[in-house]
């Protein structure tokens, strides 16, 4: 399974805005999320998760600045070679405004406007606990069309 992190940056705590990007290409095109991506060879999570963070929309934080929120695995049985794990990461502070890149589209939200329904069906099961602080461990399990969600374990850690 390919290790990938997913970025989260956020203002005040508990959160009260998040930025999420407009994916504009390859997995996951046209939806919003957070910040990441694949490890590269040698890589940590966490400076993984510094590069794609800057790469994606400028933002320049420090492993010191992420906060580790849990990890996440993604089963596709229809399409098995799209199977990853996501090491999660609140980031609280950056230096840096955010800037459009080649892949994403930066956007600040409300986090009672966050946009589940042009998000991965998934986060709306741990992204809240999530922006309240908590620690999650889960696993997500997709349907035929590599979108529903089937199956979802969430635990807190
Ligand atoms: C399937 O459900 C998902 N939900 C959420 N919230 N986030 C997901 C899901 N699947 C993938 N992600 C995240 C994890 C990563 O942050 C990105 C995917 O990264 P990508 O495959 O685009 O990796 P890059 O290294 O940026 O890709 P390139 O090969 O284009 O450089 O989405």
């Amino acid at each position: 399974m390919r290790s990938t992190t997913l970025c989260l940056p956020v203002q005040g705590r508990p959160a009260e805005r998040i930025l999420l990007g407009l994916k504009k290409t390859g997995f996951g095109c046209g939806k919003y999320n957070g910040f990441g991506g694949k490890f590269e060879e040698g890589e940590t999570a966490a400076a993984a998760a510094v590069r794609e963070l800057k790469e994606e929309c400028g933002l320049a934080a420090c492993e010191a600045d992420l906060e580790y929120v849990g990890e996440l695995q993604f089963v596709f049985p229809a399409s098995p070679e799209l199977d990853h794990d996501v090491q999660l990461y609140v980031v609280p502070t950056w230096q840096g405004e955010p800037q459009e890149s080649p892949e994403m589209k930066p956007e600040w939200f409300a986090i009672a406007d966050i946009p589940y329904k042009q998000m991965w069906a998934d986060d709306i099961y741990w992204l809240p606990a999530v922006l309240k602080g908590k620690k999650i461990s889960g696993r997500v399990i997709f349907g035929e069309n590599n979108e529903d969600v089937e199956d979802i374990t969430i635990r807190s850690l």
